[in-house]
């Protein structure tokens, strides 16, 4: 049959060359990387002989062979394999996502100490192996498929493929060594001992065995089965990389069993920062399940809320069929009942760190709590326990605070928790609503992830303590004075006019929550706020621009002046344009856009002229 030479795939072409050039310090990993791969071709070969009775394999292992004189190694499963196409599409390039992004910080940074780090932190796969070798060979056959495919490549642009007759079934690898170079942490793959010390530390819980010759290396024991004590976090640690490619170490361990009538066994993991595609609409989950030690599933959306979607693990239920298919998990009584109990865990291991390991809280909420906050919008059942692990930047300090921090500072008289959304914390902490609140001390939360605008709507109080946005309708600060009814009355015929005039607002009124500002835009009680409306619209959701309500501080010079001016000369064209000034500067002030940015800085200039 012909060779056929190709070229790889451009950003494969410089990942290759980073592994080729690599000053990566643990070089012994591409052996870990092959055996998870080979795993993983198990675990679907089992799977297919599960529905297709043709496709059923005894024996399933990975085989390590080693040749010295040759100077090769090699990793052989009996798993699924891959078709020629598979070939050129899996191994040719790269098509998981997020590789580009690591890739242009690699390139960016060029390669150094901290790069290598980088490459160690994810998950390089298959071309690892060009870290210790200048030649890889790829034999495979897919199951149930008549010919194979060589694939070879010497990690330079391109490799070659052929159709082969006489491959066996599932996929064998074979590394062609570099001369071992131990100053560089390149040692003798050749070697019978270090393939099985790196086989040990590595590749241990392996569910299927691992063999050199006559001996299986690994004990095969499951993790999430053995006491955690008996466990070390290294192990932990190793296999949380196996089934996340992730290459940070996990911020935390939860192991879970239940005995009874429905049992199952839970090892979870809390990375240590969110994925790229957390908010993505169908980024992974991390949850998999396994039935009696033998795995049938990635991705198990049933077993966790959509909120905790990051968490990582495998769940291990005794009594569910080997064939279960994700439309008989989505109905399943007991997957609901252990979801209930993972959901719960997993809070209160959050509640945990919180009070005994604050910097872990810290990260964990850092990265993950607005997915969290997700789940204030679903069923009732967990918002209290989420508000309790929440925590929310805040006026009071530049730390985040807890709830119940919040209102142990409440001040008398003080009922409600007082909050402000917007896009950033500056633009919230400099907004005019926060004047009073400033001046009077009443702590405010800010709230700017998008998710705040929404779960407020949601969830009604904490402690018995209402949520109470700032920037929306009256606020009737407790030592508030009225605005006196002399005053109200003397501005009655400003007020007036001015709502005729400004077309853009529902209704004007005066206020006591300013003190340095003239004005501010208020939402209505039940009115959607400007962040809110941007979202709808970013989401391409067609919502009604909601006219707000413009406040005006009557002790602000501009506002009595204007209220003077309007009595004297009602009528004056100048007095229409004020109003309008007056009007987008509040737009302004609360980091808002203005409708005709072009018109309010020709009137403002204009205005300015005359008193230079
Ligand atoms: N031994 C094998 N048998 C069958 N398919 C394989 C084998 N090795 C690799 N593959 C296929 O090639 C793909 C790419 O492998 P590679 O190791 O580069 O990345 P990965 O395993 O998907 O992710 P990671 O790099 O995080 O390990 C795999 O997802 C798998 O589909």
């Amino acid at each position: 049959m012909s060779t056929e030479t190709l070229e790889f795939q451009a950003e494969a072409r410089q990942l290759l060359q980073l592994m080729v050039h690599s000053i990566y310090s643990n070089k012994d990993i591409f052996l870990r990387e092959l055996i998870s791969n080979a795993s993983d071709a198990l675990d679907k070969r089992r799977l297919a002989g599960l529905t297709d009775d043709s496709l059923r394999a005894d024996d399933l292992h990975i085989g390590i062979e080693t040749d010295k004189d040759a100077r090769t190694l090699t990793v052989r499963d009996n798993g699924i394999g891959m078709s020629r196409d598979d070939v050129v599409g899996l191994i040719g390039t790269i098509a998981r996502s997020g590789t580009a992004e690591t890739l242009r910080r690699l390139r960016e940074n060029g390669e150094n100490k901290e790069t290598a780090e980088l490459i160690g932190q994810f998950g390089v796969g298959f071309y690892s192996t060009f870290m210790v070798a200048d030649r890889v060979t790829l034999l495979t056959r897919k199951a149930g498929e008549t010919t194979g495919t060589r694939w070879e490549s010497d990690g330079d642009g391109t490799y070659t493929i052929e159709t082969v007759e006489d491959a066996p079934e599932g996929t064998s690898v074979t590394v062609h060594l570099r001369p071992k170079d131990e100053e560089d942490a390149l040692y003798d793959y050749t070697e019978d001992w270090k393939v099985r010390e790196i086989v040990k530390r590595y590749s241990d819980f392996i569910s299927f065995p691992i063999r050199m010759g006559d001996d299986t290396l690994n004990s095969m024991k499951a993790l999430w089965a053995r006491p955690r004590s008996e466990v070390k976090d290294e192990e932990y640690r190793e296999f949380y990389r196996h089934i996340t490619h992730d290459w940070t170490d996990p911020l935390e361990i939860i192991q879970m069993r239940a005995e009874g009538t429905f049992e199952y066994e839970a090892l979870l993991f809390l990375p240590s920062r969110a994925p790229h595609d957390l908010f993505q609409r169908d980024g992974s989950h991390g949850i998999q399940l396994y039935v009696k030690r033998v795995f049938i599933m990635d991705d198990s959306r049933e077993l966790l809320p959509d909120y905790l979607r990051f968490v990582k693990g495998v769940v291990d239920a005794a009594d569910l069929s080997l064939n279960i298919s994700r439309e008989i998990l989505q109905q399943d009584r007991h997957i609901q009942l252990i979801r209930r109990r993972l959901a719960k865990k997993v809070l209160s291991t959050i509640k945990d760190l919180m009070t005994n390991d604050a910097e872990k809280y810290r990260t964990f909420w850092r990265e993950f709590g607005p997915a969290v906050k997700e789940g204030l919008l679903g069923g009732a059942e967990d918002h209290k326990a989420i508000l309790d692990i929440a925590s929310f930047a805040s006026t009071a300090s530049d730390e985040p605070t807890t709830l119940a921090d919040y209102v142990a500072r409440m001040k008398d008289g003080q009922d409600k928790i007082y909050f402000m959304t917007g896009e950033s914390r500056a633009q919230v902490e400099n907004s005019p609503h926060m004047e009073a609140f400033k001046a009077k001390e009443y702590e405010v939360l800010l709230l700017t992830d998008p998710v705040d605008e929404i779960w407020v709507e949601a969830v009604q109080a904490y402690d018995g303590k209402e949520f109470q946005s700032i920037a929306r309708g009256a606020v009737d600060l407790p030592s508030d004075e009225e605005v006196s009814e002399e005053k109200s009355g003397a501005y009655a015929p400003l007020l007036t006019w001015l709502s005729e005039t400004l077309d853009d607002v529902k209704d004007v009124r005066l206020t006591t929550r300013l003190t340095s500002s003239p004005a501010c835009l208020v939402s209505d009680v039940d009115g959607i706020t400007p962040t809110l409306e941007k979202m709808y619209k970013a989401m391409g959701q067609q919502v009604p621009s909601v006219k707000r309500i413009l406040e005006l501080n009557p002790e602000h010079p501009l506002v009595s002046g204007l209220r003077s001016a309007h009595e004297e000369r009602a009528g004056a064209p100048e007095l229409t344009e004020t109003a309008e000034l007056l009007y987008g500067t509040a737009l302004l002030a609360e980091g808002g856009d203005l409708a005709d940015p072009a018109r309010f800085a020709k009137l403002l200039a204009d205005r300015l002229a005359r008193t230079v």
